[in-house]
């Protein structure tokens, strides 16, 4: 997978994936207005206005990008209805030829996490059948558990061609409470980003592991450091736009190469719309505005190559 997403890459001349965060807020109201008239004011119109959301921002995006993060917390908070609704994006998507990179950051013992593997990023056998549950290509996880919670995941990964993407150093402003604490005389995220390197080690593509890291844009100066530290680990690196981090920002997550990293835009891309800068498009064409939010990022970011 992690050959098919540079593939992506290089094919699309955009190293970004576009972020998809259905809240309710974002939705706007002739979506919701239908779905709500459909299924009521009930976490099944929720889920259903959340997934037509999804489907038009995917229609008029997917020949512009490599993949999509769906964020399983949005759709989690519409119940049952809205994990039928997080599989039904990633099954677009997928039609759609895009990578799925699915921001569900698990991790837990073990065994816990061989049952998380199974249904992110591998498959399920009952009986004589078998089942890829919700089917990402990659999943988030997280590392506080150490290796125990990482190896089914690497093990689920090399049987099956899929991957991870381990946090780091993530882009929030209290990440480094833990993150940046000096053990040994070194922050924390050095130590996770070695071992993080060394895992992937264990599962390499074509020029990249299929172990990557989460590192935020919000810290570029971190981000020095740690891509001198993984040169072979691809980093998916939210944080762009809404967060604040700028292009400028984004350039020491690439190799000189001009690969090794994927820019995540959530709300600057699906709420464009909302953005005084594309106000000319209006409510109802949301998706063209999120289009033209998919081409500025894109441009953008090649400006500071
Ligand atoms: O360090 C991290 C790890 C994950 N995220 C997730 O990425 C998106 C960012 O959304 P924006 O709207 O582009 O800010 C969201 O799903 C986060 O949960 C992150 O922001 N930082």
């Amino acid at each position: 997978m992690i050959n098919k997403l540079i593939e992506k890459i290089k094919e699309t001349q955009a190293p970004i994936v576009v972020g998809l965060d259905p809240m309710l807020d974002y939705i706007p109201e002739q979506v919701k207005e239908k779905a709500y008239e459909e299924f009521g004011e009930t976490l099944e119109g929720a889920a259903w206005a959340a997934w037509e959301f999804n489907k038009n921002i995917i229609d008029t995006t997917y020949d512009l990008i490599p993949a999509v993060k769906p964020q399983i917390a949005m759709y989690e908070q519409f119940g049952l209805p809205g994990l039928l609704s997080y599989q039904k994006t990633i099954d677009y998507a997928r039609s759609k030829g895009l990578v799925i990179i699915g921001d569900v950051k698990r991790g837990d013992i073990g065994s816990t996490s061989q049952a998380y593997a199974t249904a992110h990023i591998g498959r399920i056998k009952i009986g004589s059948n078998e089942f890829r549950a919700f089917d990402e290509d990659f999943a988030t996880i997280n590392p506080y558990f150490g290796t125990d919670g990482i190896k089914p995941f690497l093990d689920v990964a090399k049987e099956e061609n899929t991957g991870m993407f381990i946090l780091v150093k993530t882009s929030n402003k209290s990440s480094g409470e833990f993150q940046d604490r000096l053990v040994d005389g070194r922050p924390l995220y050095e130590i996770v980003g070695e071992q993080v390197s060394k895992w992937g080690e264990e599962h390499m593509g074509n020029e990249y592991s299929y172990v990557g890291a989460v590192v935020g844009a919000t810290y570029p100066q971190m981000a020095v450091t740690l891509r001198k530290l993984m040169p072979k680990t691809y980093f998916l690196v939210p944080g762009y736009g809404a967060q604040g981090g700028t292009a400028a920002d984004l350039k020491p997550c690439f190799n000189e190469d001009g690969l090794g990293a994927i820019v995540n835009s959530s709300r600057g891309i699906i709420a464009a719309y909302k953005n005084e800068k594309y106000a000319e498009f209006g409510e109802e064409n949301y998706a063209d505005a999120s289009r033209q939010a998919v081409i500025d990022m894109i441009n953008d970011i090649k400006s500071v190559f």
